[in-house]
């Protein structure tokens, strides 16, 4: 997607120099800084504090880090190495180990010296793979906007309200949840998109300046406005990511999720997830009990980083000294409260059936393993 009018992935191999990429999302919505990852501590901190974050990034960053670090060293030693530290940098989404996994599943039985070559073609893959399952999400959900659009008198817009940032720069393009917003807005169809804030890290920040970025109308409210605003008929359509969604249906997304789908339900507004395949975790059945919860720092509770009135990124604090502070950075929406989830090859019930449905040699693979 475009930045100041030049189209970006948010990971890319240089073709001037090799190097990998990225968007250095720490600074944002503020300032768009451009870093290398070169050594494993470059990746692991890249993802373990967030300079890249989204599911899907977070994978992509994880094979690229691989393919540096087999140009170095191919052997198994530190191949298992480099998959052990990459892996224990963020525990909840799983498209973290969904990629390590698949690197070294695929690198292994490759002699020692072929396997700089095969890492790097693979890490390009697992990113261009990414591209297109969004852009596909995105050509599904357009469905939904359009049946909404269909049934309002023209020229009034689709109200749509998302939670936290799975737009681009949480994937490698296109975004989850806002891909069906870029794919209705190209097909000319008026959105209004309310845009949680989403604390403690304010990742809505980052939505917002990706849809304004792209021309696309939205307001940026408080994680506790939404209640207030399906109750009063302002919503038509709920759209979120995902961190990991289990075979049953159950999702696991961005602290605040829970609460949305409550009120969804409770307000009649449908609530969907939008799921590319890589964050299906078919080992689990029960979401709220298998998932394990990322408990991040408590300075991201107690400190609020923004622009300050000299055009500084500063950070405040705003709690008082002496409390405690506790920050789970995500929760599960049992599938229940789920209207459906948007994958790649379609839109299908929050369930063991409806996933196997779409994905069959996906759930079969997993019984036969398990
Ligand atoms: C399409 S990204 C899914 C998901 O990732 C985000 O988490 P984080 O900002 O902690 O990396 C968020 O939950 C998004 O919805």
């Amino acid at each position: 997607m475009k930045v100041n009018g030049v189209s970006y992935r948010s990971i890319w191999r240089d073709a001037s120099d090799g190097a990998v990429r990225i968007i250095d999302q720490r600074w944002l919505p503020h300032d768009f800084r451009i870093a290398v990852l070169d050594s494993l501590d470059d990746f692991a901190a890249a993802i373990r504090d967030m300079w890249v974050r989204g599911a899907p990034l977070i994978g992509a960053t994880a094979a690229y880090g691989v393919a540096v670090q087999m140009a170095r060293d191919p052997s198994d030693a530190h191949l298992d190495h480099v998959h052990a530290v990459l892996n224990a940098t963020r525990p909840t989404a799983i498209n973290l180990a969904w990629a390590l996994n698949r690197c070294r599943a695929a690198l292994r039985p490759l002699h020692a010296s072929d396997r700089a070559g095969a890492a790097m073609r693979l890490a390009d893959a697992i990113a261009d793979e990414d591209v297109e399952i969004n852009r596909r999400i995105g050509e599904h959900g357009l469905g939904l906007i359009r049946e909404i659009a269909a049934a309002k008198p023209a020229g009034e817009p689709v109200r749509l309200l998302t939670h936290c940032n799975a737009g681009w720069i949480a994937t490698v393009d296109w975004g989850t949840a806002t891909s069906p917003m870029y794919h209705a807005a190209e097909a000319g169809i008026p959105l209004q998109v309310w845009v949680d804030e989403t604390r403690p890290r304010n990742q809505g920040a980052l939505t917002a300046w990706e849809l304004g970025s792209h021309g696309i109308a939205h307001s940026y409210i408080t994680d506790n406005a939404g209640g207030h605003l399906m109750q009063h008929g302002l919503v038509d359509m709920v759209i979120t990511g995902t961190d990991r969604t289990t075979a049953t249906g159950d999702v696991c997304n961005k602290i605040g999720t829970y609460l949305k789908a409550l009120a969804a339900h409770d307000n009649g507004v449908p609530f969907y997830v939008a799921l590319p395949s890589p964050t299906i975790d078919w080992t689990v059945a029960d979401g709220l009990r298998e998932i394990p919860i990322e408990d991040r720092a408590a300075t991201e509770v107690s400190h609020v980083q923004g622009r300050d009135a000299a055009g500084g990124i500063a950070s405040v604090e705003v709690t008082p000294a002496g409390s405690g502070v506790a920050n789970p950075a995500f929760d599960v929406t049992p599938a229940r409260l789920v209207t459906g989830l948007i994958t790649e090859r379609g839109i299908c019930p929050a369930s063991r059936a409806g996933l196997a449905g779409l994905f069959p040699e996906l759930a079969s693979a997993e019984s036969r393993a398990s």
